[in-house]
């Protein structure tokens, strides 16, 4: 009777992942996201509402952002960042970010393995923050994550820790400064007579040592990243939190009612038929214009 059970349930997932493969089918006739941004929001209300322990919810999270990355992957999107711990969250009770480390330290050691979906869709993961401020065992097994998975150049998972968006803006603007500095310094050894700031006019080879956008993006945490086309935020919440606000400027960003753990096929597939429907809409736009 177990034999029979569990082939019926073999069965029934094998029809609906032939079934979902059918939908991308279908989908991918129109254009392909290439990034989507999760905010993973709603982990303890999930508990809650479970009546589960705290943690519990953030284990549920980390289940549902498997499946998230499967159908992202499966579908043909490249880049996939998830904001996984905020620099604001340190603010948390010590037992709940120490339980949230565990966590990390232990789904890390897990995405490494063979048989995970990092290796089974040749994913590169990099951790993108202010990963001085982690634990040492932390930084070191993310470092080693980055490492093992560096050759990987099917996708990108950016999983963003100790991240905030103004912290990264303010690493990038400082990290520009001082290599622009450095180079200042090594042309005024030689006489030139350059700052990094001028109060008068600018003569051209004067504005080739000023400090530029391409300069600031590039000491940008999630270099690595195009900018995102979707942000998905669950728990019905429409703020960005401090995530991406550099990278988000012509985002769509799409908020479904459903806690984090409970987030679905169903959610994905609307998030790229709205996508689609505003990419065809402002095509339309463009081609009238
Ligand atoms: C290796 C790896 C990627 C691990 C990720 C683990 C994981 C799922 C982290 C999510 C952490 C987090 C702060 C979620 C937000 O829910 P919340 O706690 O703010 O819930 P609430 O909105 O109900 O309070």
């Amino acid at each position: 009777m177990e034999r029979i059970r569990e082939r019926v349930i073999q069965i029934y997932g094998n029809l609906v992942s032939l079934l979902q493969k059918c939908i991308f089918c279908i989908l991918s006739v129109g254009p392909i996201p290439n990034h989507i941004a999760f905010i993973m929001d709603g982990n303890r209300r999930f508990a809650k509402k479970c009546k589960l322990m705290e943690g519990a919810g953030h284990k549920v999270g980390f289940s549902a952002l498997m499946s998230m990355l499967k159908y992202c992957y499966e579908f043909g999107v490249r880049y996939v960042t998830v904001y996984a711990f905020s620099i604001e969250n340190f603010k948390r009770s010590p037992e709940e970010v120490q339980s949230l480390m565990d966590l990390m330290l232990k789904k890390i050691e897990e995405i490494l393995k063979k048989q995970s979906i990092v290796n089974r869709y040749g994913v590169r993961v990099i951790f993108s923050g202010n990963l001085k401020l982690l634990s040492e065992p932390v930084r070191l097994a993310a470092e080693r994550a980055m490492l093992a998975t560096a050759k990987n150049s099917k996708a990108v998972l950016s999983i963003c820790v100790a991240y905030t968006s103004t912290n990264e803006i303010m690493h990038a603007v400082q990290e520009s400064c001082e290599e622009k500095w450095d180079e200042i310094t090594l042309l005024n050894s030689s006489g030139a007579g350059y700052g990094l700031i001028s109060l008068g006019g600018y003569e051209q080879d004067e504005m080739d040592h000023l400090i530029k956008l391409t300069d600031i993006e590039k000491h940008m945490y999630m270099a690595a990243a195009p900018d995102p086309d979707i942000i998905i935020r669950t728990s019905g919440e429409t703020r960005l939190s401090n995530f991406l606000l550099w990278q988000s400027a012509n985002c769509y960003l799409y908020s479904p009612s459903v806690l984090w753990p409970e987030i679905g096929f169903r959610q994905f597939l609307w998030a790229i038929l709205n996508f689609q429907q505003i990419h065809f809409y402002l095509d339309k736009l463009r081609k009238q214009s």
